[in-house]
């Protein structure tokens, strides 16, 4: 049951259970429409922080006034969010839109935070839960798309396709010559996975095809994952020093800040290639490029970085045997789509005092 508070409809606490990572219980809020104070229902007001398709749009149009930043190759810039934040009942957002505490502490009426990704670093949930505003996120959607983006990523730093496309483009293409562009082999390598969750363990079935030994280092052991993938658990040192592909797909939070760093570029294999599809603070860049540049490790391939997006003079961009990529982990058509509608379908559920699907639940520690 929903409760009445001053001609809007109120929050209802109501205990979840475990979530998903196994984390202790914590309180998930339900949130209820709203009346105006003659008793006329009033649509809750959404703010959309990027221009999005007008299926979208319209689809929350049929609930909600609805407005949103128009353009698209720009982020909506802090002050903007900071007012529409203050008004706005519920924040469609994306990865790319820091949401902090001093922004959730200016919202006057907001109940919902739903953005259009899997990752949610970018929103300060600790700030919002104080304040009993749900976040929700778009998880499994992504999930093979992403696990794609990250096989392609490694299999084309493993055997050099940049270097390669480059030759072509710059007409450098001479005799055949019997060491030239010679990369990794990925087949009957050891691929070592940190973070063996939905897209971990959907990059770890990619390496099953390609005859690889996995291995896997994460919060807990995944005994399912190790009986249908036949990945086995080591700590973390072992999968550094032993694995030929050092892969990130762990969150970012404030135990895998920089989890790759100095130390742990040390200890991986002179032929190993790291990639990160996770999030750019998973890596510590300077420590990367001094790895790369003095040959510690071979090469990286990254769809992300610590301060996105990044200019062609980032220094990593320098080396050959750096595969950057913006960001485009789940770009395909039909994920983004499944994203977006995800996104807002949440959104609608909250207004309508349903839970949303996928509420993200206020880590324990
Ligand atoms: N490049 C891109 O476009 C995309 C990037 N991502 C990133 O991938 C991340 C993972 O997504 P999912 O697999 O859906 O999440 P998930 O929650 O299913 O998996 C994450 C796994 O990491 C583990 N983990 C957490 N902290 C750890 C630590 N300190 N050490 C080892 N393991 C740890 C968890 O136990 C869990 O098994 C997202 O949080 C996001 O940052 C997600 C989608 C697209
Ligand atoms: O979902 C995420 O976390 C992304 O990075 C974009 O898909």
């Amino acid at each position: 049951m929903n409760l009445m508070l001053n001609g809007h409809r109120g929050i209802e606490r109501k205990r979840s259970s475990l979530d998903m990572a196994g984390s202790a219980f914590s309180d998930k809020l339900v949130i209820g429409s709203e009346r105006s104070g003659g008793g006329m229902l009033v649509k809750p007001y959404v703010y959309l922080t990027r221009k999005m398709p007008p299926a979208i749009v319209e689809k929350l149009e049929r609930e909600c006034r609805v407005s949103m930043w128009e353009k698209e190759e720009e982020p909506v810039p802090a002050e903007v969010l900071a007012r529409e934040i203050e008004k706005a009942d519920g924040i469609y957002c994306t990865v790319s839109d820091p949401i902090p505490r001093e922004l959730i502490e200016k919202a006057a009426r907001l109940k919902i935070i739903s953005t259009m990704a899997v990752g949610y670093n970018n929103i300060d949930v600790d700030a919002a839960a104080e304040k009993n505003i749900l976040v929700a996120h778009t998880p499994g959607v992504l999930t093979e798309t992403t696990a794609d983006l990250t096989f392609a990523l490694l299999m084309a730093a493993a055997r050099r396709l940049p270097e390669g496309i480059d030759t072509i483009r710059n007409d450098e293409w001479g005799a055949w010559v019997p060491f030239f562009l010679t990369g990794q082999d990925i087949h009957h390598s050891r691929l070592g996975i940190i973070g063996m969750g939905r897209i971990g363990e959907a990059v770890a079935r990619r390496g099953t095809g390609f005859r690889m030994d996995i291995v896997y280092h994460n919060r807990s052991r995944k005994p399912e994952a190790e009986r249908d993938i036949g990945a086995r658990y080591v700590e973390l040192d072992e999968l550094l020093e032993t694995s030929d592909f050092v892969c990130v797909t762990a969150p970012y939070t404030k135990e895998t800040h920089h989890i790759i760093d100095k130390d742990a570029l040390h200890k991986m294999k002179e032929s190993a290639i790291l990639v990160n599809s996770s999030r750019g603070g998973t890596v510590d860049e300077d420590a990367l490029y001094d790895a790369l540049k003095h040959g510690s490790i071979r090469g990286a391939g990254l769809d992300v970085f610590e301060n996105e997006p990044i200019r062609s003079d980032h220094p990593l961009l320098s080396l050959p045997n750096v595969t950057a990529l913006p960001h485009i982990g789940s770009a395909s058509e039909k994920t983004r789509w499944k994203m977006a509608h995800m996104a807002a379908d949440h959104l609608l559920q909250a207004f309508r005092g349903e839970e949303p699907d996928h509420v993200v639940v206020k880590p324990s520690s």
